[in-house]
């Protein structure tokens, strides 16, 4: 494979961001037990920051947070190795991971490091993947790490890696309800009884053709909520009273157990975190969807 390098000591500096997902369906499960989405997923000014420096040989791992591993499991550093083998360069890299993605949250962080590894040794070594070629790569490391490759709003189907590009969304400002621990993943679709979901599937193909404003309020829906719920009570008074502080839609992100409260301006939503903080044990974070404004 040809492929160009930069100097080794070049340091890379890369912002991976968190998502949520506007509107999630189960619409099937797979013979591999995988299941098949619907979903609207919308990156969101909430980043992990990596740094990478490609060295001689071998990868190597920072990151401080505790519910990390930095080891050869985690998700960065499986992309890194991916990607080197893939090039089949006996060059390494050293990445080190400023955590601020809650954990195992609902957020794809974890999905957002690695396709974050992914774009950047592309463009480090002159682009020698195409698109496609990345997806597939990261497609092996986690469903969600297509949708972080193209890195804007999208509806994903498939297990994740069936993407349309979603071009009017309006931009939303966010508080994120963070909860002290994490749920699996697979854990959370293992105990999905698919009878019991009841979403009304959002017929977005229209808008998505022509380009219009989407009015996505009327269609958030998490069929995985009906599962995460249940361990976690909390996730429906949370979502209540972000409504009640002036929030236009609520909903659980992914799995869980985020929730996260859409509102139509910074002053809303800055209020609302204000007043939410007093009395909420669950840690807020403020942000915005990542959308591309027209004009
Ligand atoms: C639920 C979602 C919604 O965006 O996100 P998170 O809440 O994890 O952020 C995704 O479907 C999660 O994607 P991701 O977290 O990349 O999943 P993976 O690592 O590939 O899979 C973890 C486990 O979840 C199950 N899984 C995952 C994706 C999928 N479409 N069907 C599944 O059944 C599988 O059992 C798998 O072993
Ligand atoms: N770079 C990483 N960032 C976050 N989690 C990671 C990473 N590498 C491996 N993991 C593991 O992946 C699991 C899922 O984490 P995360 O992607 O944050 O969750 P979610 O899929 O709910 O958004 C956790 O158990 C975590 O330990």
């Amino acid at each position: 494979m040809k492929f160009r390098s930069q100097p080794l000591a070049e340091e890379i500096r890369i912002l991976a961001p968190a998502k949520i997902n506007l509107f999630l369906h189960v619409t099937g499960r797979r013979p591999d037990g995988y299941h098949e989405l619907y979903s609207l997923m919308c990156p969101v000014t909430l980043f992990d920051t990596l740094v990478l420096r490609v060295q001689k040989r071998g990868i190597q791992l920072t990151c401080h947070h505790p519910g990390i591993p930095s080891d050869e499991t985690n998700l960065a550093w499986r992309a890194a190795a991916c990607f080197l083998d893939n090039l089949k360069t006996r060059e390494g890299v050293h990445i080190s991971i400023e955590k601020r993605i809650p954990v195992a949250a609902g957020l794809g962080g974890g999905s957002s490091d690695a396709a974050a590894v992914l774009n950047a040794l592309n463009r480090h070594y002159g682009r020698p993947f195409s698109s496609g070629e990345l997806m597939e790569m990261g497609l092996s490391l986690g469903a969600d790490v297509p949708f972080f490759i193209l890195g804007r709003p999208a509806i994903a189907e498939g297990v994740g890696e069936r993407l349309t590009i979603c071009e009017g969304l309006r931009r939303f400002f966010l508080v994120l309800a963070a909860f002290p621990f994490g749920v699996s993943t697979a854990d959370v679709y293992k105990n999905l009884n698919l009878g019991l979901t009841n979403c009304k599937k959002a017929n977005t193909s229209f808008a998505l053709e022509n380009g219009q404003d989407f009015d996505i309020l009327r269609y958030l829906c998490n069929d995985l909520e009906t599962v995460t719920i249940r361990r976690f009570p909390e996730i429906e008074a949370t979502k209540t009273a972000l409504m009640n502080h002036g929030s236009v839609g609520a909903l659980m992100s992914g799995s869980g157990p985020t929730v996260f409260g859409l509102f139509e301006t910074a002053g809303k939503r800055d209020s609302a975190m204000h007043l939410l903080s007093t009395s909420t044990k669950w840690t807020l974070y403020a942000a915005e969807l990542l959308v591309q404004t027209k004009g």
